[in-house]
């Protein structure tokens, strides 16, 4: 297996919630969160600027990793600690830009095809979805199941892997049987009837990642 010529991150980045605000970026930030994305769809960059930056400097201030969905270059120009892309992301953006200006990079991936195209580009960390079922994004694939999850984390031996996709509390210490460095989820915390105490627990369960 290739390792990272993207800057590395721990092989464990531990709980990975995965937020649209600056709100809940502070939230989790406060509540002991250290791997967190911004992640706001599909509008312009002049009105998102604002909130990538006010993350990036709140990231920065409670020394955490936060990773900017999709607004790679917002993301260079505010030095974020990383950007995560999907596949599509890979025909348009500018990887060495990012590589050169310091930035970590996780990629998505959905099936076989999708994890050697992404490891070809070498990134920081491969994202392994939708793992089961989820309701936060229509999903062109199935879900891939635990099965393949574990299939592929052996794969990727020490590369960090992140799984993503209808990840529940309940479902979290079956998808750390699989050796996966990481846990990303939405809805688990962020539909929480108690959000707090959702956090809380998952960070027991996961973690907040190595140094
Ligand atoms: C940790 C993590 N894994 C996968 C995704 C999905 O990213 P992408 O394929 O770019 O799709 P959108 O999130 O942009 O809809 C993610 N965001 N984070
Ligand atoms: C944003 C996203 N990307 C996915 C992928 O598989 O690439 S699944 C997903 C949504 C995850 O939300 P929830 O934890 O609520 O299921
Ligand atoms: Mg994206």
């Amino acid at each position: 297996m290739s390792t990272p010529a993207f800057p590395s991150v721990p092989k464990r980045l531990g709980l990975y919630p995965v937020v649209d605000s600056v709100e809940w970026i502070s939230r989790l930030l406060e509540a002991g969160v250290r791997t967190l994305q911004l992640r706001i769809k599909d509008k312009r960059d002049e009105e998102v600027e604002a909130d990538i930056a006010a993350a990036i400097a709140l990231g920065k201030r409670y020394e955490a990793r936060l990773f900017i969905n999709d607004y790679w270059r917002l993301a260079i120009k505010h030095r974020a600690y990383g950007v995560h892309l999907g596949q599509e992301d890979l025909d348009v953006a500018n990887l060495d830009a990012i590589r050169d200006a310091g930035l970590r990079l996780g990629l998505s991936t959905h099936d076989n095809m999708e994890m050697d195209r992404a490891l070809e580009a070498r990134p920081s960390y491969i994202a392994l979805g939708h793992v089961f079922p989820t309701r936060t994004k229509q999903m062109p694939s199935a879900p891939q199941g635990l099965t393949q999850l574990a299939a592929h984390i052996r794969t990727l031996g020490d590369y960090p892997t992140v799984a993503i996709g209808g990840i529940s509390i309940d479902r979290v210490p079956a998808v750390l049987a699989t050796g996966v460095g990481s846990v990303a989820l939405v809805s688990a915390i962020t539909q929480a009837p108690d959000w707090q105490a959702a956090t809380a627990q998952l960070l027991e369960l996961v973690g907040a990642g190595d140094e």
